[in-house]
């Protein structure tokens, strides 16, 4: 069985990647750095080492890698895989769509095996948006052997890699725990066998759990940090006011799960604490301006901030706290990201309020509109 996997990096190789190789596939990596494409394929091995204090590490063997940007490479890769799996970020999946295009078009020609894509982003419906990206690229045809022939099911992926900093290029630190969701009831053929998965016949309450929860929870205190001058996230956490706001938004998006999706609500506030503690691994530096990163896209109407503080109003939940984590995405002044470059070139041009619309897509006769602001305010005052 060999599996296709796009982006090298830290999901990449510390989790997807990982899990794979364990459960006996053979994974080829498909990256645009030549540098990390050529280590693996000089080593053809990495480590994956636990951040705890057993520092467990393990060995993935038997990898090799290809430069996404050589589509005959890639097409010839994806004649014979029996799996393709995506990390390279939410932004990316529009870019690897032709090149995908072009190997489903060639395989179609050779072999009439199911094929499943899997996308791993951080997003509702990666895979279906990948899917979309692709059938743009597809003659009618190729368009109709799709339907019958591949499944682009959707995934929630969920474990903390932050930046890797070591000599060795090829390791990576990721945290102990991992939760790796698909949609059973859009795999064509028959379910991979991967240690690690679980398969569910309704993946929505699963990601918008994880997405609203977990990234929810930590983007509201990456961007609370960086207001106030944190460097880490848990660093950041041991500040009364973030933690206090941290775990309200997080509560407010439980009651939104509870109300919506019929979680437990005492289970939701254990799956929170656990995720309080994750943020706060000892053995974990992580910093804010990576969870921080691409503002643009985290305050998207359907993303981790927005999306659960609009779709509260419909269950009469007044999200207070996830309009702080709004209001402080937009004092993310980070020159090392272009999204927070942007953002804050658009309230000197346009102003505070055209901006919060431009990228939220809130009305200003939402009730949100006003607490976003308000929250701005007392967020400015609050740092003087
Ligand atoms: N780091 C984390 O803790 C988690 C990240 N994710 C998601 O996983 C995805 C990847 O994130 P990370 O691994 O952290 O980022 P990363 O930056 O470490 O890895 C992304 C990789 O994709 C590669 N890439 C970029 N363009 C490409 C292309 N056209 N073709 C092939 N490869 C390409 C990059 O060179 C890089 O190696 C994102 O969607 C992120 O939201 C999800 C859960 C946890
Ligand atoms: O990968 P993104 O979507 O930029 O966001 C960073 C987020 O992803 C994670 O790396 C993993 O879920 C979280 O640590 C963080 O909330």
């Amino acid at each position: 069985m060999k599996a296709l996997h796009f982006g090298a990096g830290n999901i990449g190789r510390g989790f997807i990647g990982l899990l794979l190789n364990h459960s006996g596939y053979e994974v080829c990596f498909a990256d645009v750095v030549q540098e990390l494409v050529d280590e693996i394929n000089r080593r053809r091995e990495y480590i994956v080492e636990m951040a705890d204090h057993t520092r467990q590490q393990i060995r993935v063997k038997g990898v090799r890698a290809i430069n996404s940007r050589d589509l005959h490479t890639v097409v010839t890769e994806m004649l014979d895989a029996n799996l393709i799996t995506t990390a390279v970020g939410p932004n990316v999946l529009q870019r690897i769509a032709p090149t995908i295009a072009e190997g489903l078009s060639e395989r179609f020609k050779k072999n009439a095996q199911p094929l499943n894509l899997i996308a791993c982003e951080n997003m509702v419906g990666g895979s279906s948006l990948l899917k979309e990206a692709v059938y743009h690229h597809l003659s009618e045809a190729d368009r109709k052997k799709a339907d019958e022939l591949v499944g682009f099911p959707n995934a929630a992926v969920d474990r903390i890699v932050p930046l890797q900093k070591h000599e060795d290029k090829l390791l990576v630190t990721v945290e102990p725990f991992y939760e790796w969701v698909v949609d059973r009831s859009a795999i064509v053929g028959e379910i991979p066998d991967i240690k690690g998965i679980t398969y569910v016949d309704d993946l929505q309450p699963y990601i918008e759990r994880k997405l609203y929860t977990v990234n929810t929870g930590h983007a509201t205190a990456a961007y609370l940090s960086y207001h106030f001058g944190y460097q880490t996230i848990a660093e950041g956490l041991q500040d009364p006011y973030i933690r206090q706001v941290t775990e309200q938004a997080m509560a407010e998006t439980s009651r939104l799960l509870v109300a919506k999706h019929s979680f437990q609500p005492e289970q939701q506030e254990q799956y929170r604490n656990k995720i309080l503690d994750r943020f706060s691994n000892p053995h974990l530096a992580d910093q804010v301006t990576r969870i921080g990163r691409s503002p643009i896209r985290k305050l998207g109407p359907d993303d981790r901030l927005v999306g659960p503080a609009v779709q509260s109003l419909n269950y009469g939940i007044i999200p207070e706290n996830l309009c702080i984590g709004i209001a402080s995405a937009f004092l993310f002044d980070y020159a090392g990201d272009e999204e927070a470059v942007q953002i804050q070139k658009d309230i000197k041009e346009k102003g505070l309020a055209e901006t919060v619309q431009l990228y939220t897509k809130i009305k200003p006769d939402s009730p949100l509109f006003p607490l976003i602001l308000e929250k701005l305010d007392d967020l400015k005052a609050r740092k003087n």
